[in-house]
């Protein structure tokens, strides 16, 4: 759906150059919610706009549905950004008309009947939980009423994409959390494919289905939200899944367990969906005649999905505790034993 093939960016300030974007390869599936995370400065906020070149990217191939942007006369271009909606932090509504013109701009702009505007805007509004805002203007709504009424507007010309651009940044974290919703809700009701840049690592747990990290304007990391969570590589990744999962042992138990000399084996064990119900714990005491202690948990839903991880010290005969740990395996867990500094 979205391609962007070894994508830069570079800008020019006076004789700086800044390598905003570095050969960044994306592939967005028609449907998904694709996550883009990255801190300030990260070149994000760039990539994005080059999805619907409103940054031209200085090289790279950017394709939508198969569609070569590059080359592409106005008319065209401008064919291609109707099925791709926005939405910006800052909302970017017109402040000098009220809640309907805004909605209805892009309609009007096509010279669309009026009958049929009226008909559509009020079906957004609904939609977005606004019938009653019609007739006021944008300084008379709350931040999160401002972002519906700017999501309202980018569904206007019935888009194919919708692309966030730190959408919920402005907002408090319940408002944030009905927006996630709302784009959650035109996701599956529209089946209109989304890809969001954030800073925040809950919005990706919430609401993507991939997600890729940049650093330094490049691409460091990408995967399905529930892979980079559950088994991070870069730096960068764990640093921002520990702001929504925390998985180490606190430095409280860590001192106690350095002064505890008796043998035995820490592991952490991690846990998808189902396995979160299996009695893992009582299996190891009885068939395996383990003491296992639970030293740390924690558990989270990654979208609709339950993701856990669990760290316990066992203890028993050495070989006893190499055929648990073969045991945890086969149950599809993901173990790890860990050294007490870890
Ligand atoms: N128009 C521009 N001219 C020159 N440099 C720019 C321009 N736009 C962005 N940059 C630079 O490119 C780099 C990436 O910026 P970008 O805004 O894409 O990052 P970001 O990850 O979105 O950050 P933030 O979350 O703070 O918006 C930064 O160093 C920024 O200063």
């Amino acid at each position: 759906m979205i391609q962007l093939e070894q994508i830069s960016k570079r800008y020019y300030q006076g004789k700086r150059e800044i390598d905003a974007v570095k050969n960044v390869t994306l592939d967005v599936q028609k449907g998904e919610i694709f996550g883009i995370i990255g801190y300030s400065g990260a070149g994000k906020s760039t990539l994005i706009r080059c999805v619907n070149f409103l940054e031209q990217p200085t090289s790279g191939s950017v394709r939508i549905n198969g569609i070569e942007l590059e080359g592409l006369k106005r008319a065209e271009l401008r064919a291609v950004r109707r099925r791709i909606g926005m939405i910006f932090q800052n909302f970017n509504l017109l402040s000098s008309i009220n809640v309907f013109d805004n909605v209805a701009a892009p309609l009007q702009l096509v010279k669309t009947p009026k009958e049929a505007i009226t008909k559509k805007v009020r079906e957004l509004l609904d939609l977005v939980g606004l019938t009653d805002k019609e007739e006021s203007f944008p300084h008379q709504l709350s931040g999160g009423q401002k972002q519906r009424v700017a999501i309202a507007r980018a569904l206007a010309s019935d888009p194919e994409i919708l692309l966030c651009d730190e959408a919920t940044s402005a907002l408090d974290p319940q408002t944030t959390e009905s927006i996630l919703d709302l784009l959650l809700e035109i996701n599956r009701k529209y089946k209109i494919t989304i890809m969001l840049i954030t800073h925040e690592m809950h919005v990706i747990k919430k609401i993507c289905d991939r997600v890729a990290v940049m650093e330094n304007g490049e691409v460091v990391e990408q995967g399905t939200v529930m892979d980079i969570i559950s088994a991070p590589q870069q730096p960068i990744t764990k640093n921002f899944i520990k702001s929504i999962f925390d998985v180490t042992l606190p430095s409280v138990l860590l001192n106690k367990l350095e002064n505890d000399k008796r043998p035995g084996k820490i592991l952490r064990i991690s846990f998808v969906g189902e396995n979160a119900a299996d009695p893992i714990l009582a299996d190891l005491a009885t068939q395996f005649t383990l003491r296992p202690t639970i030293l740390y948990g924690n558990i989270t839903q990654i979208k609709e999905t339950i993701f856990g991880c669990l760290i316990i010290g066992v203890t028993g005969e050495a070989s006893a505790i190499e055929a648990g740990i073969d045991y945890l395996t086969q149950q599809q867990l993901r173990i790890e034993v860990i050294e007490h500094a870890e």
